[in-house]
């Protein structure tokens, strides 16, 4: 009823407003758009579920999530991906994987700060109740 429709609204404000900070940070801008198969031709071979954050916002903007969770598993994919797809010593690789490691611990910060945890236990009912 309305007043879901109300939360909902809410999440998607606070998901957009996560997703555009993060993709503002300079650390995170080889997140913000679906890596490049021109300029990654295997990674597709190597990645089942690409992600990132551009597509992030298009997902919220579609109400593809009813909770935050949702969005977190989500959001964990450009994290993993890149540690997945980047494994070795060499000083590329480790350079994405710290700003992979400093995107997963930057997104936590936010939800632990910002997040109300009786709102998400709201978003959680109305997707139980659908
Ligand atoms: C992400 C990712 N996962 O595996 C790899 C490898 C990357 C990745 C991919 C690229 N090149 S790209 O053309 O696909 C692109 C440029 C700008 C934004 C988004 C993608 C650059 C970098 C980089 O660190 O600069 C990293």
């Amino acid at each position: 009823e309305e007043q879901e429709e109300d939360v909902l609204r809410e999440l998607r404000l606070f998901l957009r407003n996560v997703t555009e900070r993060l993709s503002l940070d300079r650390r995170f801008k080889a997140f913000t758009r679906p890596v490049d198969i021109e300029e990654v031709p295997d990674y597709l071979m190597v990645i089942k579920k690409p992600m990132d954050l551009s597509t992030l916002l298009t997902n919220i903007d579609e109400h593809k999530y009813v909770t935050v969770s949702e969005f977190m598993l989500d959001a964990d994919l450009i994290w993993q991906n890149a540690l997945e797809y980047n494994p070795d010593s060499d000083p590329m690789d480790r350079h994405i994987r710290h700003r992979a490691c400093a995107l997963k611990d930057t997104v936590r910060a936010i939800l632990r700060d910002e997040l109300d945890e009786d709102f998400e236990r709201v978003c959680e009912e109305i997707k139980e109740s659908r």
